[in-house]
């Protein structure tokens, strides 16, 4: 029998690093490997990028297949702040995308040159998440540190570049910094935020090879390694997702976006123009606060997370680390609405719904970046992220959203769409093909409920006033 010819693909997120080894022919998953991560957040949210390097190699190993695969490919939480030295070590531990002390950097940059003008110019209007924040941070707080800086990377791009040597990081990725344009990184923003171009990695093509591995590493010395992007691109090409199919990704982060034809331009801020890893876009919503805030307010309750219950009046706003959407920076959880009856079945519910609501709230903005026709209000959403396996988390997109839920049966849907740009690189197919061929987005549906209106009605209405209670200035 005739050896299969197997990629891997790399999930370097907040919390873990996942890689699957997968026939590059069928999707067939033939090994898997994981290795937790540390996330420091004593201050911010920082992790030591040493340690991603050290998980990759141990979940690289652990599927079996290192030395015999063909091509590998990364993709990586977005945003993060890595910053080296000129011996390539890090300066510091890297600032995390739900890494909020760059708020203020982020509200500097939208006063100085406009939210519309961000908007048009970038496809984003920087939150505290945004890259470009995180070094103004770095500047004005660590000036030392940022002097020391000469090279600055994403996550993903440190990553490749320990692997291969190069330099380099993809569109999609590159697209969450606050820097890139289509046309190159803008010199204005770097000039802002006192950043100087030649530290930043060159922007490699989708479809070509980002390097080959060096010897000392996991992988066979010379094994191709596809550019990598940034998890929710990686997630897309997983999916094989094509414009209009909404994705919904319950993890460390809640996200919901699609692939569009046209450049978003949001100037409210709410749904970031990021570009995909091909040569669309992907418009996206993100918060801070979903699978771990809701498994905390379980905890705190002392009951299993799927233990909800229906009824009540009760509001919980799970946003224990500030919150990107609403942008509410320096938010903490808020309970509001409690009754006699209230009961910890029917908190846990609204701690889900609370985390729920404002990814299901951007979902028609999100949609409607290809315009009003893009929308089926029938079409399934895509459930994926380790919040994806839980029947709570499922019911709660049904009853708040309205709209069928699909599962794929795939799991691990970012590292599935890293084999598949490995895949690509051999095969010489669109990696969002490769994807479909695959078949990696079937899975059952599970039909609409009835939206939840009232529900929906007291979240929204708590968040108008959450807004003024809790303000969004540094306290
Ligand atoms: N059966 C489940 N029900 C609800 N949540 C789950 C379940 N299994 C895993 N999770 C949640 O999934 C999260 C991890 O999801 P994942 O997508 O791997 O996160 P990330 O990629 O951000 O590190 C954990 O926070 C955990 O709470
Ligand atoms: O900041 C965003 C998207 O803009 C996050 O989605 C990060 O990319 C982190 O991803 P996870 O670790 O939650 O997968």
């Amino acid at each position: 029998m005739a050896h299969p010819q197997v990629v891997i693909g790399v999930d370097s997120s907040t919390q873990s690093t996942k890689a699957l080894a997968v026939d590059a022919e069928t999707g067939q998953v033939l090994g898997e490997g994981r290795a937790p991560h540390r996330v420091d957040s004593r201050h911010g949210q920082e992790s030591d990028p040493d340690q991603w390097w050290d998980a990759l190699t141990t979940a690289v190993a652990a599927t079996g297949w290192a030395d015999r695969a063909q091509a590998l490919a990364i993709g990586g939480q977005q945003h993060g702040l890595v910053t080296l030295d000129a011996a390539g070590r890090p300066v510091r531990p890297a600032l995390l995308w739900n890494d909020v002390r760059s708020a203020p950097q982020a509200a500097d940059l939208v006063r100085k040159f406009g939210a519309q003008w961000w908007a048009t110019e970038i496809g984003s209007v920087p939150g505290a998440s945004f890259t470009a924040a995180k070094w103004a941070w770095l500047r004005a707080t660590e000036p030392d540190n940022a002097d020391r800086t000469a090279a600055v990377r994403l996550p993903h791009d440190h990553l490749t570049e320990r692997l291969t040597g190069t330099a380099t990081t993809d569109r999609g990725d590159a697209s969450g910094t606050g820097w890139w344009t289509p046309d190159g990184y803008h010199t204005a923003v770097l000039d802002h935020i006192g950043l100087d171009p030649a530290l930043l990695p060159a922007v490699t093509p989708a479809g070509t090879a980002a390097g080959h591995a060096l010897p000392g590493g996991p992988l066979r010395p010379g094994t191709p390694i596809a550019t990598g992007t940034g998890d929710n691109m990686a997630a897309a090409l997983g999916l094989g997702l094509t414009p209009g199919t909404p994705v919904l990704s319950l993890g460390t982060s809640g996200t919901v976006y699609t692939v569009a034809r046209n450049r978003p331009a949001d100037p409210t801020g709410t749904v970031a123009g990021f570009a995909d890893a091909l040569d669309g876009w992907l418009p996206l919503a993100c918060t801070l606060n979903c699978t771990l805030a809701v498994d905390r307010i379980a905890t705190l309750l002392g009951r299993d997370r799927q233990d909800v219950e229906p009824g009540g009046t009760a509001v919980l706003l799970p946003y224990l680390d500030g919150e990107r959407t609403p942008a509410l920076p320096h938010a903490s959880g808020l309970l509001h609405g409690l009754r006699h009856d209230t009961t910890p079945g029917q908190l846990l519910q609204a701690a889900y719904d609370g985390a729920a609501y404002s990814l299901l709230a951007a979902l028609d903005d999100v949609l409607a970046v290809d315009g009003p026709d893009a929308a089926d209000p029938d079409r399934p959403i895509l459930l994926i992220g380790g919040g994806a396996q839980g029947r709570a988390w499922q019911d709660t997109v049904r009853r708040l959203s309205g709209r069928p839920v699909q599962l794929p049966a795939a799991r691990e849907l970012v590292a599935l769409g890293a084999a598949a740009q490995a895949a690509a690189l051999l095969t010489g197919e669109s990696a969002d093909a490769v994807a479909r061929r695959w078949g990696t987005a079937d899975g059952p549906v599970l039909p609409a409920l009835t939206r939840d209106d009232a529900a929906l009605e007291r979240i929204a209405t708590t968040i108008s006033h959450a807004a003024a209670l809790q303000g969004d200035g540094a306290h």
